[in-house]
């Protein structure tokens, strides 16, 4: 559902986040404003990271601007008009792939793509399906089934989906979180190489300075919750697209991460801890992470439709 706004998008501000509040209620008191007057605008085609200590609250504004957590107050504008709720126009990769298990990749991706195009012909979907699927390198696995992919083929999926989508705005929350670090570096290129041809307004999340670093037009510093917002926002100079070699070996590379982590270190609750006592009680581990979290349900309905659709799928 979209309302008009009498402010128009300009292409310097095509996604704008305008005061944006989410609190949580509070059996103990007032309700706890986890993010607190988050404000950030984005120009069309930028890609935005966005870093801050875990649990600050940056899944938490990817999750509103994408409509699957209600806002508090404020606005998330798209393209000049006020989002409400989730849509195809804003696609989002989680860490888990969630992709259907019981369908091969072309399957996935052609889920979205039906609910993109419903008047395209099957030849036409069947194009755009193999398209999407060619870009992430899956030319060869259109017809895997997810148990038989790795995970960073998964994710692939994940990707090509999301781009199938032909989103305004790509929020991607830590995509490449569950993955060793080569093939991490290979789908920061793959996405990296995508929003280079597509130039899709793009907003990740990520834990690493160097991949905030080499993937952005620009990096928002969140401040520690609660209460987070944007603490500063870093331009990286680098032009578009991109080399690895030739991005690492510039000095001013060293610079950007450097500020990073100045910044990160500012907020870092956990820079001094206290030394443990020698008769201390031993630390309970939490139980291991599910492997689905509600977020990846949240994730696959906002490309697929709710449950029931699933079903008749
Ligand atoms: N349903 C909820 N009720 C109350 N508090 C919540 C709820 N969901 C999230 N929070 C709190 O909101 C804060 C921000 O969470 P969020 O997951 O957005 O942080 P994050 O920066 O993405 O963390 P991480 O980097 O570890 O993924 C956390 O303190 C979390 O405990």
């Amino acid at each position: 559902m979209e309302n008009s706004l009498p402010r128009s998008g300009t292409s310097d501000r095509y996604l704008e986040i305008i005061n944006l509040v989410k609190a949580y209620p509070n059996p103990t008191g007032d309700p706890i404003r986890v993010v607190d007057g988050f404000n950030l605008a984005v120009k069309q085609g930028d890609v935005i990271s966005v870093i801050g200590h875990s649990g600050c609250g940056k899944s938490t504004v990817l999750s509103m601007v994408a409509g699957l957590n209600d806002i508090t107050s404020g606005n998330v504008i798209v393209d000049g008009r006020e989002v409400v709720g989730s849509g195809p126009d804003r696609a989002v990769v989680f860490q888990a792939p969630c992709l259907l298990p019981w369908m091969s990749s072309f399957g996935n991706v052609m889920l979205g793509v039906k609910r993109v195009y419903p008047h395209a012909t099957k030849a036409e979907r069947r194009d755009l399906v193999e398209y999407y699927l060619s870009l992430v390198g899956l030319a060869d696995a259109m017809h895997k089934m997810p148990r038989e992919m790795s995970g960073g083929m998964q994710q692939r999926v994940g990707i090509a989906r999301a781009i199938a989508l032909q989103p305004k705005v790509l929020l991607l929350d830590e995509p490449f979180g569950r993955l060793d670090s080569l093939t991490r570096m290979d789908l920061q290129d793959v996405i990296l190489g995508i929003l280079d041809r597509e130039r899709i307004t793009t907003l990740v999340i990520t834990h690493d300075v160097d991949e905030a670093v080499y993937m952005a037009d620009r990096i928002c510093m969140m401040t520690n919750g609660p209460g987070a917002r944007v603490g500063q926002v870093l331009d990286i100079p680098f032009e578009r697209p991109r080399n690895r070699k030739d991005v690492l070996a510039d000095e001013m590379y060293y610079d950007l991460r450097g500020s990073l982590i100045d910044f990160l270190e500012k907020f870092d609750k956990h820079k001094k801890p206290k030394p443990v006592a020698e008769d201390a009680e031993p630390v309970k581990l939490p139980e291991p992470e599910a492997v689905a979290s509600f977020g990846d349900f949240k994730a696959a309905e906002s490309v697929y439709g709710p449950p029931m659709e699933l079903i008749r799928a």
